[in-house]
Formats: structure tokens, sequence, C-alpha cells
């Protein structure tokens, strides 16, 4: 078989059969959403009736170069199904986000949905959650000392930057990207973390997830909690 397609493409497009007329989505954020975007730009151009609420400024800005319709939360007050990436997701459907710095909105939206659904590549999947850094979102006042609490949880905290500045978030924060190697009680964790009066969010999302959507060599894998 050959693959004219990436595996974000086709979960992307496998998304869409989750798409309804009259339904306002949850727009997650990332490379494997723009295709999702790509898609859902070319259906509403064909007719489909649908409003998104988007979970970043980046993604914002690409639907309404879509065309795709935006709402928010003033108008609406719930989402019926919220399509997203992850960074890792495991056989729990736990995940940990926040590679695209959008953990909070995302997680604020996923909250918000009847139906979430997790689109991502099998390079996502893992027995273990933390391989990848944990993002965690902070208030820039005090991120040191911030830091300082997050390590003594075992990790190497490291201020995220962009152009030798810190990188700052769609709501004004800091996120520190904190190394683990391997999270044994990724729930217990997230308690913890989210107790420190720094840190406004972290990137563990825990039973959030309904559906997920992986590609593996061209085929859509589609698992059901
Ligand atoms: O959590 C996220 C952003 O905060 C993304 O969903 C995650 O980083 C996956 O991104 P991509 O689809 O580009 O691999």
């Amino acid at each position: 078989m050959t693959h004219h397609n990436s595996g974000k493409q086709i979960v992307a497009h496998a998304a869409l059969s989750y798409v309804q007329s009259g339904m306002t989505l949850g727009l997650g954020t990332g490379s494997t959403v723009h295709y999702f975007l790509e898609e859902l730009k070319r259906c509403v151009r064909e007719g489909l009736h649908i409003q998104g609420i988007p979970t970043s400024k980046q993604t914002e800005k690409l639907a309404e170069a879509y065309g795709i319709p935006l709402t928010d939360f003033s108008k609406v007050t719930k989402i019926d199904v919220a399509i997203d990436g992850a960074d890792e997701v495991d056989p729990d459907f736990q995940l940990m986000k926040g590679g695209g710095g959008s953990l909070v909105r995302e997680k604020i939206v996923a909250e918000a949905a009847d139906k979430r659904i997790i689109i991502v590549d099998n390079t996502k999947s893992v027995d273990k959650l933390g391989r990848f850094p944990l993002p965690v979102e902070v208030v820039p006042f005090g991120w040191q000392k911030t830091a300082s609490y997050l390590e003594r949880f075992g990790c190497t905290p490291v201020l995220r930057k962009v152009n030798q500045q810190p990188f700052v978030s769609d709501n004004g924060n800091y996120i520190l990207d904190c190394a683990f190697g391997s999270i044994e009680h990724p729930k217990t964790l997230h308690g913890q973390l989210k107790q420190l009066v720094g840190v406004v969010e972290t990137g563990l999302f825990i039973d959030m997830t309904d559906i997920v959507l992986t590609a593996n060599n061209g085929v859509v894998e589609r698992q059901i909690k």
C-alpha cells in the first residue's frame, strides 16, 4: 500500500464522521488539528453548518482564514464535540498535552464538551506518560519559586523560551516543561501539582477523553472509552 497522506491527515479526515450540521465544535491546537481545520473548511464551503470555539489564538486565526464560523462561551453553554491532538496517549486514555502551549484553553474546552475526540498518529501512543516533558502553565510572578516546588516532585522544570525570551501563553502565563521520564500515577501527580499556588494548569488531561483515533500505517484505529 502506498501512503499519500500522513497519519495526521488520515485521522483528521476520520474525525469528520463525528461532525454534524448544527453542532458547536471545540477546535484544538496543533499540526494534526490544522489538517482537521482544512477538512472543515472544505465541508463548510459545501454547506455544513457548524460553529467552533478555538483553543488558541493560532487556531482562531486559521479558522477565520478558512471561513469557519466561530463563537465563544458568552453565546453557548456547551460544546457538542471537541477535537484535539495530544503529545502522548496512554492505554487508559490519559493524555499529555501542551506541546503547543495551549493546554489551559484546551482543557476548558474539553471540560465543556459532551464528546472529546483525540486525533493522533501512532508516535503519540505510549505505555506510560512522561517521556515528553510535562508542560505546566504557571503565573509569571515568582515562577522561579514555583519551579523549585515542582522540582521536589522529581522533575527538572525548564522555562519554555522563544527567541531567548520566555514563551508567553495566550493567557499571559509562562510554561515550565517538566521532564519526569516516566509518570507512574498521572492523576495523583496532576492533583499534587495543581495545589501549588503558582500553577495554573498541568498538561495532564485525566479522564477527559472519550474517543481516540490513531493512525497506524495508513489505517485509523478507533478506541472508545
Ligand atoms: O496539546 C497540544 C497543544 O497545546 C497539541 O494537541 C499537541 O502538542 C499535539 O500537536 P501536534 O498535532 O502538532 O502533534
